[in-house]
Protein backbone atom coordinates (compact mmCIF):
# COMPACT_ATOMS: atom_id res chain seq x y z
CA UNK A 1 0.00 0.00 0.00
CA UNK A 2 1.06 3.33 -0.89
CA UNK A 3 0.78 6.56 1.07
CA UNK A 4 0.99 10.04 -0.77
CA UNK A 5 2.12 12.28 2.33
CA UNK A 6 2.05 16.59 1.20
CA UNK A 7 3.69 19.36 2.91
CA UNK A 8 1.79 20.37 5.69
CA UNK A 9 1.80 21.72 9.39
CA UNK A 10 0.65 19.93 12.15
CA UNK A 11 -0.91 20.55 15.65
CA UNK A 12 -3.45 19.09 18.40
CA UNK A 13 -3.39 15.96 20.68
CA UNK A 14 -2.54 12.66 20.64
CA UNK A 15 -2.39 9.40 22.41
CA UNK A 16 1.21 7.25 22.00
CA UNK A 17 0.10 3.85 21.16
CA UNK A 18 1.38 0.69 23.96
CA UNK A 19 5.00 -0.01 23.68
CA UNK A 20 5.51 -2.81 21.74
CA UNK A 21 8.48 -3.90 23.93
CA UNK A 22 6.94 -3.73 26.99
CA UNK A 23 3.69 -5.74 25.77
CA UNK A 24 6.26 -8.57 24.22
CA UNK A 25 7.94 -9.35 27.64
CA UNK A 26 4.39 -8.82 29.78
CA UNK A 27 2.57 -11.24 27.53
CA UNK A 28 5.14 -13.75 27.44
CA UNK A 29 5.83 -13.17 31.26
CA UNK A 30 1.66 -14.04 31.58
CA UNK A 31 2.81 -16.90 29.64
CA UNK A 32 5.53 -18.67 31.72
CA UNK A 33 2.89 -17.80 34.77
CA UNK A 34 -0.51 -19.45 35.56
CA UNK A 35 -2.76 -16.88 35.00
CA UNK A 36 -2.17 -12.61 34.36
CA UNK A 37 -4.38 -9.51 32.76
CA UNK A 38 -1.67 -7.70 30.47
CA UNK A 39 -3.38 -3.84 30.66
CA UNK A 40 -3.35 -1.93 27.93
CA UNK A 41 -1.44 -4.06 25.46
CA UNK A 42 0.33 -3.08 22.01
CA UNK A 43 -1.69 -5.11 19.40
CA UNK A 44 -0.11 -4.99 16.50
CA UNK A 45 1.18 -7.61 13.74
CA UNK A 46 4.62 -8.09 15.97
CA UNK A 47 2.88 -8.68 19.20
CA UNK A 48 0.66 -10.88 17.73
CA UNK A 49 3.23 -13.01 16.64
CA UNK A 50 4.39 -13.50 20.86
CA UNK A 51 0.56 -14.12 21.29
CA UNK A 52 0.71 -17.07 18.79
CA UNK A 53 4.02 -18.36 20.62
CA UNK A 54 2.65 -17.97 23.53
CA UNK A 55 -0.74 -20.16 22.57
CA UNK A 56 1.66 -22.60 20.67
CA UNK A 57 2.84 -23.23 24.05
CA UNK A 58 -0.31 -24.77 25.75
CA UNK A 59 -1.05 -21.26 27.01
CA UNK A 60 -4.79 -19.42 26.31
CA UNK A 61 -4.63 -15.83 25.25
CA UNK A 62 -8.12 -14.45 25.49
CA UNK A 63 -8.84 -11.06 23.52
CA UNK A 64 -12.22 -10.84 24.26
CA UNK A 65 -12.08 -7.87 26.55
CA UNK A 66 -9.35 -6.24 24.43
CA UNK A 67 -12.15 -3.38 24.00
CA UNK A 68 -11.39 -2.32 27.44
CA UNK A 69 -7.82 -2.78 26.53
CA UNK A 70 -7.02 -6.02 28.98
CA UNK A 71 -5.83 -9.06 27.77
CA UNK A 72 -6.03 -12.12 29.60
CA UNK A 73 -3.33 -14.96 29.61
CA UNK A 74 -3.65 -18.56 31.11
CA UNK A 75 -0.07 -19.03 31.29
CA UNK A 76 1.63 -22.54 30.45
CA UNK A 77 2.94 -22.50 33.79
CA UNK A 78 6.79 -22.56 33.50
CA UNK A 79 8.29 -25.16 30.98
CA UNK A 80 6.21 -25.04 27.52
CA UNK A 81 4.68 -27.38 25.88
CA UNK A 82 5.95 -28.78 22.53
CA UNK A 83 3.44 -27.13 19.86
CA UNK A 84 1.56 -28.81 17.53
CA UNK A 85 3.19 -26.99 13.95
CA UNK A 86 5.86 -24.74 13.36
CA UNK A 87 5.82 -21.07 14.74
CA UNK A 88 5.35 -18.00 12.68
CA UNK A 89 6.86 -14.81 14.00
CA UNK A 90 6.62 -13.24 10.88
CA UNK A 91 8.50 -9.65 10.96
CA UNK A 92 9.07 -10.28 14.55
CA UNK A 93 12.94 -10.09 16.05
CA UNK A 94 12.05 -9.88 19.39
CA UNK A 95 9.27 -12.55 18.95
CA UNK A 96 11.95 -14.99 17.36
CA UNK A 97 14.94 -14.48 20.17
CA UNK A 98 12.53 -14.35 23.15
CA UNK A 99 10.36 -17.76 21.74
CA UNK A 100 13.51 -19.30 20.62
CA UNK A 101 14.99 -19.76 23.82
CA UNK A 102 11.32 -20.37 25.65
CA UNK A 103 11.47 -22.96 23.30
CA UNK A 104 14.81 -24.61 24.43
CA UNK A 105 12.99 -25.31 27.91
CA UNK A 106 10.71 -27.85 25.92
CA UNK A 107 10.83 -31.30 26.25
CA UNK A 108 10.86 -31.75 22.39
CA UNK A 109 11.63 -29.20 19.67
CA UNK A 110 9.77 -25.85 18.32
CA UNK A 111 10.34 -24.41 15.01
CA UNK A 112 10.45 -21.32 14.52
CA UNK A 113 10.41 -19.01 10.84
CA UNK A 114 9.29 -15.99 9.59
CA UNK A 115 8.83 -13.55 6.90
CA UNK A 116 11.94 -12.69 4.35
CA UNK A 117 13.56 -10.20 6.72
CA UNK A 118 13.20 -12.16 9.86
CA UNK A 119 14.52 -14.95 7.87
CA UNK A 120 18.13 -12.41 6.88
CA UNK A 121 18.87 -11.65 10.85
CA UNK A 122 20.89 -13.12 13.15
CA UNK A 123 20.29 -15.10 15.84
CA UNK A 124 23.41 -17.42 16.22
CA UNK A 125 24.80 -16.43 19.46
CA UNK A 126 21.25 -16.79 21.09
CA UNK A 127 21.86 -20.17 19.42
CA UNK A 128 25.23 -20.73 20.28
CA UNK A 129 24.48 -20.05 24.01
CA UNK A 130 21.51 -22.56 24.22
CA UNK A 131 24.17 -25.12 23.43
CA UNK A 132 26.49 -24.12 25.47
CA UNK A 133 23.86 -23.98 28.12
CA UNK A 134 22.71 -27.57 27.38
CA UNK A 135 19.89 -27.44 24.84
CA UNK A 136 19.57 -27.94 21.45
CA UNK A 137 19.38 -25.14 18.92
CA UNK A 138 20.14 -24.92 15.47
CA UNK A 139 19.51 -23.04 12.34
CA UNK A 140 18.06 -25.34 9.56
CA UNK A 141 20.92 -23.61 7.11
CA UNK A 142 23.29 -23.53 9.48
CA UNK A 143 23.87 -19.83 8.94
CA UNK A 144 22.10 -18.52 12.43
CA UNK A 145 19.19 -17.74 10.88
CA UNK A 146 15.65 -19.09 11.04
CA UNK A 147 13.88 -20.89 10.15
CA UNK A 148 15.50 -22.67 13.51
CA UNK A 149 14.91 -25.42 15.43
CA UNK A 150 15.02 -25.39 19.36
CA UNK A 151 14.43 -27.90 22.34
CA UNK A 152 15.82 -30.54 24.60
CA UNK A 153 14.68 -29.04 28.08
CA UNK A 154 17.61 -26.08 28.79
CA UNK A 155 18.98 -26.77 31.99
CA UNK A 156 20.50 -23.77 32.57
CA UNK A 157 24.02 -22.35 33.79
CA UNK A 158 26.90 -20.32 32.72
CA UNK A 159 27.54 -18.89 29.03
CA UNK A 160 29.90 -16.29 27.57
CA UNK A 161 28.25 -14.37 24.69
CA UNK A 162 28.77 -10.94 22.61
CA UNK A 163 26.31 -8.31 23.50
CA UNK A 164 26.88 -6.48 20.35
CA UNK A 165 24.81 -8.27 18.09
CA UNK A 166 21.50 -7.25 20.29
CA UNK A 167 20.18 -7.33 23.28
CA UNK A 168 17.27 -9.39 22.94
CA UNK A 169 19.48 -12.54 23.32
CA UNK A 170 20.05 -11.58 27.22
CA UNK A 171 16.45 -10.54 27.23
CA UNK A 172 15.35 -14.37 25.72
CA UNK A 173 17.87 -16.07 28.24
CA UNK A 174 17.20 -14.25 31.26
CA UNK A 175 13.30 -14.63 31.11
CA UNK A 176 13.91 -18.58 30.44
CA UNK A 177 16.65 -19.01 32.69
CA UNK A 178 13.83 -18.03 35.74
CA UNK A 179 11.99 -21.80 34.88
CA UNK A 180 15.36 -23.89 34.19
CA UNK A 181 16.73 -26.13 36.89
CA UNK A 182 20.03 -24.04 37.44
CA UNK A 183 19.24 -20.65 36.52
CA UNK A 184 21.32 -18.68 33.75
CA UNK A 185 24.14 -16.52 33.93
CA UNK A 186 25.54 -14.23 30.95
CA UNK A 187 29.24 -13.55 30.55
CA UNK A 188 29.10 -10.54 27.97
CA UNK A 189 32.18 -10.85 25.89
CA UNK A 190 31.72 -7.20 24.22
CA UNK A 191 30.33 -4.10 25.22
CA UNK A 192 26.36 -4.17 25.38
CA UNK A 193 24.10 -2.21 22.65
CA UNK A 194 20.52 -1.69 23.02
CA UNK A 195 21.44 -2.11 27.25
CA UNK A 196 18.17 -0.15 28.02
CA UNK A 197 16.12 -3.05 26.89
CA UNK A 198 17.49 -5.33 29.12
CA UNK A 199 16.36 -2.70 31.84
CA UNK A 200 13.22 -2.69 30.16
CA UNK A 201 13.55 -6.62 30.78
CA UNK A 202 14.41 -6.36 34.39
CA UNK A 203 11.63 -4.13 35.18
CA UNK A 204 9.01 -6.74 33.59
CA UNK A 205 10.76 -9.67 35.58
CA UNK A 206 10.65 -7.63 38.87
CA UNK A 207 6.76 -7.28 38.27
CA UNK A 208 6.37 -10.37 37.32
CA UNK A 209 7.66 -11.79 41.13
CA UNK A 210 11.24 -12.60 39.18
CA UNK A 211 14.77 -11.99 40.06
CA UNK A 212 17.30 -11.13 38.03
CA UNK A 213 20.28 -9.15 38.20
CA UNK A 214 23.31 -7.37 36.80
CA UNK A 215 26.59 -8.77 37.74
CA UNK A 216 30.29 -7.84 37.54
CA UNK A 217 30.25 -9.45 33.66
CA UNK A 218 27.01 -9.75 32.90
CA UNK A 219 23.72 -10.35 34.43
CA UNK A 220 22.40 -13.64 36.01
CA UNK A 221 18.51 -15.14 37.01
CA UNK A 222 18.42 -17.75 39.90
CA UNK A 223 16.42 -20.76 38.09
CA UNK A 224 12.88 -22.45 39.67
CA UNK A 225 11.15 -19.19 39.58
CA UNK A 226 7.72 -18.91 39.26
CA UNK A 227 6.36 -15.84 37.46
CA UNK A 228 3.61 -14.24 39.03
CA UNK A 229 2.42 -10.23 38.79
CA UNK A 230 1.51 -9.07 41.91
CA UNK A 231 -2.11 -8.49 41.86
CA UNK A 232 -2.15 -10.68 38.73
CA UNK A 233 -1.81 -7.99 36.21
CA UNK A 234 0.23 -5.77 34.43
CA UNK A 235 -0.15 -2.53 32.89
CA UNK A 236 2.21 -1.98 29.79
CA UNK A 237 3.45 1.86 29.47
CA UNK A 238 3.40 4.18 25.97
CA UNK A 239 5.91 3.87 23.26
CA UNK A 240 8.54 5.94 22.80
CA UNK A 241 9.91 4.42 20.09
CA UNK A 242 6.13 5.06 18.30
CA UNK A 243 6.16 8.69 19.96
CA UNK A 244 9.87 10.01 18.00
CA UNK A 245 7.47 10.26 14.77
CA UNK A 246 4.88 12.06 16.66
CA UNK A 247 7.43 13.97 18.83
CA UNK A 248 9.84 14.87 15.62
CA UNK A 249 6.66 15.73 13.67
CA UNK A 250 5.82 18.41 15.97
CA UNK A 251 10.19 19.84 15.89
CA UNK A 252 9.76 19.89 11.94
CA UNK A 253 5.93 21.41 11.02
CA UNK A 254 4.43 22.43 14.37
CA UNK A 255 4.39 26.22 14.23
CA UNK A 256 7.09 27.83 17.00
CA UNK A 257 5.41 29.05 19.92
CA UNK A 258 2.00 27.36 19.19
CA UNK A 259 -0.18 24.71 20.71
CA UNK A 260 2.16 21.90 19.36
CA UNK A 261 1.85 18.48 18.90
CA UNK A 262 0.75 17.37 22.68
CA UNK A 263 1.40 13.61 23.32
CA UNK A 264 -0.63 11.79 26.32
CA UNK A 265 0.82 8.48 27.58
CA UNK A 266 3.96 9.34 27.96
CA UNK A 267 4.87 8.53 30.97
CA UNK A 268 8.79 7.43 32.21
CA UNK A 269 10.15 4.02 32.01
CA UNK A 270 13.11 2.23 31.41
CA UNK A 271 12.83 2.85 27.28
CA UNK A 272 16.17 4.23 26.27
CA UNK A 273 14.29 5.68 23.66
CA UNK A 274 12.90 8.41 25.84
CA UNK A 275 16.23 9.81 24.90
CA UNK A 276 14.16 11.86 22.09
CA UNK A 277 13.12 14.85 24.63
CA UNK A 278 16.87 15.61 24.87
CA UNK A 279 17.96 14.87 21.09
CA UNK A 280 15.04 17.24 19.55
CA UNK A 281 15.51 19.58 22.75
CA UNK A 282 19.47 19.45 22.04
CA UNK A 283 18.22 20.01 17.85
CA UNK A 284 16.31 23.03 18.84
CA UNK A 285 12.46 22.31 18.85
CA UNK A 286 10.46 23.66 21.58
CA UNK A 287 9.83 20.77 23.78
CA UNK A 288 8.62 20.25 26.89
CA UNK A 289 7.52 17.01 29.01
CA UNK A 290 5.30 16.78 31.82
CA UNK A 291 6.20 13.46 33.36
CA UNK A 292 3.79 13.22 36.11
CA UNK A 293 0.93 13.57 33.53
CA UNK A 294 2.75 11.90 31.24
CA UNK A 295 2.59 14.61 28.77
CA UNK A 296 5.06 15.81 25.32
CA UNK A 297 4.58 18.73 23.81
CA UNK A 298 6.61 19.15 20.70
CA UNK A 299 6.77 21.86 18.44
CA UNK A 300 8.92 23.83 15.95
CA UNK A 301 12.12 26.22 16.45
CA UNK A 302 15.32 26.72 14.40
CA UNK A 303 16.53 23.08 14.29
CA UNK A 304 20.52 22.09 14.19
CA UNK A 305 22.12 19.53 13.18
CA UNK A 306 24.13 17.80 16.27
CA UNK A 307 25.68 14.46 17.16
CA UNK A 308 23.77 11.74 18.44
CA UNK A 309 24.87 7.98 19.85
CA UNK A 310 22.78 5.44 19.28
CA UNK A 311 24.36 2.82 20.69
CA UNK A 312 21.91 2.27 23.28
CA UNK A 313 18.44 3.65 21.26
CA UNK A 314 19.17 1.72 17.79
CA UNK A 315 14.83 2.38 16.95
CA UNK A 316 15.81 6.12 16.63
CA UNK A 317 17.75 6.41 14.08
CA UNK A 318 15.30 6.72 11.49
CA UNK A 319 13.49 9.43 13.28
CA UNK A 320 16.56 11.14 14.02
CA UNK A 321 17.63 11.00 10.25
CA UNK A 322 14.58 12.68 9.20
CA UNK A 323 14.84 15.58 11.39
CA UNK A 324 18.69 15.90 10.45
CA UNK A 325 17.98 16.24 6.69
CA UNK A 326 15.35 19.45 7.97
CA UNK A 327 18.22 20.74 10.31
CA UNK A 328 20.85 22.82 9.62
CA UNK A 329 24.07 21.93 9.52
CA UNK A 330 25.32 18.30 9.71
CA UNK A 331 23.83 15.78 12.32
CA UNK A 332 26.12 13.05 12.70
CA UNK A 333 24.38 9.93 14.14
CA UNK A 334 26.70 7.59 15.52
CA UNK A 335 27.56 3.88 16.74
CA UNK A 336 25.07 2.87 14.55
CA UNK A 337 26.16 -0.31 12.89
CA UNK A 338 23.91 -2.86 15.05
CA UNK A 339 21.03 -0.75 13.21
CA UNK A 340 22.17 -2.57 10.18
CA UNK A 341 20.40 -5.85 11.27
CA UNK A 342 16.86 -4.62 11.83
CA UNK A 343 13.77 -5.07 9.71
CA UNK A 344 16.25 -4.09 6.89
CA UNK A 345 19.69 -2.09 7.20
CA UNK A 346 18.22 0.82 8.45
CA UNK A 347 21.32 2.80 7.84
CA UNK A 348 21.41 2.25 4.41
CA UNK A 349 17.59 2.57 4.01
CA UNK A 350 17.82 6.27 5.61
CA UNK A 351 20.92 7.18 3.46
CA UNK A 352 19.24 6.29 -0.10
CA UNK A 353 15.66 7.00 0.76
CA UNK A 354 16.51 10.80 2.23
CA UNK A 355 18.63 11.11 -0.99
CA UNK A 356 15.81 10.37 -3.17
CA UNK A 357 13.74 13.75 -1.06
CA UNK A 358 17.20 15.62 -2.39
CA UNK A 359 18.87 15.03 1.00
CA UNK A 360 22.76 14.66 1.01
CA UNK A 361 23.88 12.07 3.50
CA UNK A 362 27.58 10.04 3.91
CA UNK A 363 27.07 6.43 5.09
CA UNK A 364 29.78 4.67 6.83
CA UNK A 365 29.87 1.81 8.53
CA UNK A 366 29.30 3.02 12.00
CA UNK A 367 28.10 6.50 11.39
CA UNK A 368 25.41 8.32 9.54
CA UNK A 369 25.83 11.54 8.22
CA UNK A 370 23.05 13.45 7.21
CA UNK A 371 24.14 17.02 6.05
CA UNK A 372 20.96 19.24 6.52
CA UNK A 373 19.97 22.70 4.95
CA UNK A 374 22.38 21.81 2.02
CA UNK A 375 19.33 21.92 0.18
CA UNK A 376 15.48 21.55 0.53
CA UNK A 377 13.46 18.32 0.35
CA UNK A 378 11.58 17.93 -2.44
CA UNK A 379 8.94 15.32 -2.46
CA UNK A 380 9.61 12.19 -4.38
CA UNK A 381 8.64 8.36 -4.36
CA UNK A 382 10.38 6.92 -1.84
CA UNK A 383 10.39 2.90 -0.28
CA UNK A 384 9.38 1.84 2.97
CA UNK A 385 11.44 -1.53 2.70
CA UNK A 386 8.86 -3.58 4.16
CA UNK A 387 10.39 -2.00 7.46
CA UNK A 388 7.44 0.13 9.82
CA UNK A 389 10.22 2.59 11.10
CA UNK A 390 11.40 3.65 7.51
CA UNK A 391 7.96 4.51 5.96
CA UNK A 392 6.82 6.42 9.81
CA UNK A 393 10.01 8.13 9.47
CA UNK A 394 9.63 9.09 5.38
CA UNK A 395 6.48 10.44 6.31
CA UNK A 396 7.74 12.92 8.98
CA UNK A 397 9.77 14.14 5.97
CA UNK A 398 7.35 14.33 3.66
CA UNK A 399 5.48 17.04 5.94
CA UNK A 400 8.91 19.14 5.02
CA UNK A 401 9.68 18.18 1.42
CA UNK A 402 7.88 20.04 -1.35
CA UNK A 403 4.80 18.91 -2.68
CA UNK A 404 4.20 15.23 -2.34
CA UNK A 405 6.02 12.26 -0.76
CA UNK A 406 4.49 8.92 -2.07
CA UNK A 407 5.85 5.94 0.69
CA UNK A 408 5.27 2.37 -0.39
CA UNK A 409 4.75 -0.22 1.97
CA UNK A 410 2.89 2.21 4.09
CA UNK A 411 0.67 -0.61 5.86
CA UNK A 412 4.17 -1.86 7.49
CA UNK A 413 3.07 0.72 10.64
CA UNK A 414 0.71 -2.01 11.29
CA UNK A 415 3.90 -3.68 13.30
CA UNK A 416 4.17 -1.49 16.16
CA UNK A 417 2.18 1.02 15.68
CA UNK A 418 -1.00 0.05 13.51
CA UNK A 419 -3.17 3.35 14.08
CA UNK A 420 0.14 5.29 12.99
CA UNK A 421 -1.72 7.10 9.27
CA UNK A 422 -4.70 8.13 11.18
CA UNK A 423 -3.50 10.09 13.91
CA UNK A 424 -0.94 11.53 11.64
CA UNK A 425 -3.89 12.58 9.64
CA UNK A 426 -5.71 13.94 12.71
CA UNK A 427 -3.00 15.89 13.62
CA UNK A 428 -3.45 17.88 10.47
CA UNK A 429 -0.94 15.50 7.96
CA UNK A 430 -2.00 15.59 4.76
CA UNK A 431 -1.98 12.08 3.76
CA UNK A 432 -4.55 10.44 1.10
CA UNK A 433 -4.49 6.53 -0.12
CA UNK A 434 -2.08 6.48 -3.48
O1 LIG B 1 14.07 -6.06 23.18
C1 LIG B 1 13.39 -5.29 22.49
O2 LIG B 1 12.19 -5.09 22.73
C2 LIG B 1 14.04 -4.60 21.37
C3 LIG B 1 15.41 -4.49 21.33
C4 LIG B 1 16.15 -3.77 20.27
O3 LIG B 1 16.78 -4.71 19.43
P1 LIG B 1 18.32 -5.17 19.60
O4 LIG B 1 18.55 -5.54 21.00
O5 LIG B 1 18.42 -6.32 18.65
O6 LIG B 1 19.17 -3.99 19.17
C5 LIG B 1 15.21 -2.91 19.43
O7 LIG B 1 15.88 -2.52 18.24
C6 LIG B 1 13.93 -3.64 19.09
O8 LIG B 1 13.09 -2.83 18.33
C7 LIG B 1 13.17 -4.03 20.32
C1 LIG C 1 13.82 -3.90 15.32
C2 LIG C 1 12.56 -3.85 15.76
O1 LIG C 1 11.85 -4.87 16.28
P1 LIG C 1 12.18 -6.44 16.25
O2 LIG C 1 13.65 -6.61 16.54
O3 LIG C 1 11.31 -7.01 17.28
O4 LIG C 1 11.83 -6.93 14.87
C3 LIG C 1 11.84 -2.56 15.74
O5 LIG C 1 10.69 -2.51 16.20
O6 LIG C 1 12.39 -1.56 15.29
Amino acid sequence: MKKHVSRSRVAGRCRAPPSKSYTHRAILAAGYAEDATVEDPLVSADTRGTMRAVSAFGGKVDRSRLDIGTLRVEGFGGRPDVPVDVINCENSGTTTRLVTAAGALADGLTVLTGDDSLRSRPHGPLLDAIEDLGGRAESTRRNGQAPLVVGDALPGGTVSMPGDVSSQFITALLMAGAVTEEGIAIDLETELKSAPYVEITLEVLQAFGVDAEHTDSGFRVPGGQQYSPEDGSYSVPGDFSSISYLAAAGAVAADEGGEGVLVEGAHPSAQGDTAIVEILDRMGAEIDWDEDAGELRSAGGDLSGIEVDVADTPDLLPTIAAVGAVADGDTRIVNCEHVRLKETDRVTAMAEELGKLGAEVTEEQDTLTVHGGESDLVGAEVDGRGDHRIAMALAVAGLVAEGTTTISDAEHVDVSFPDFWTVFDDLGATVTNA
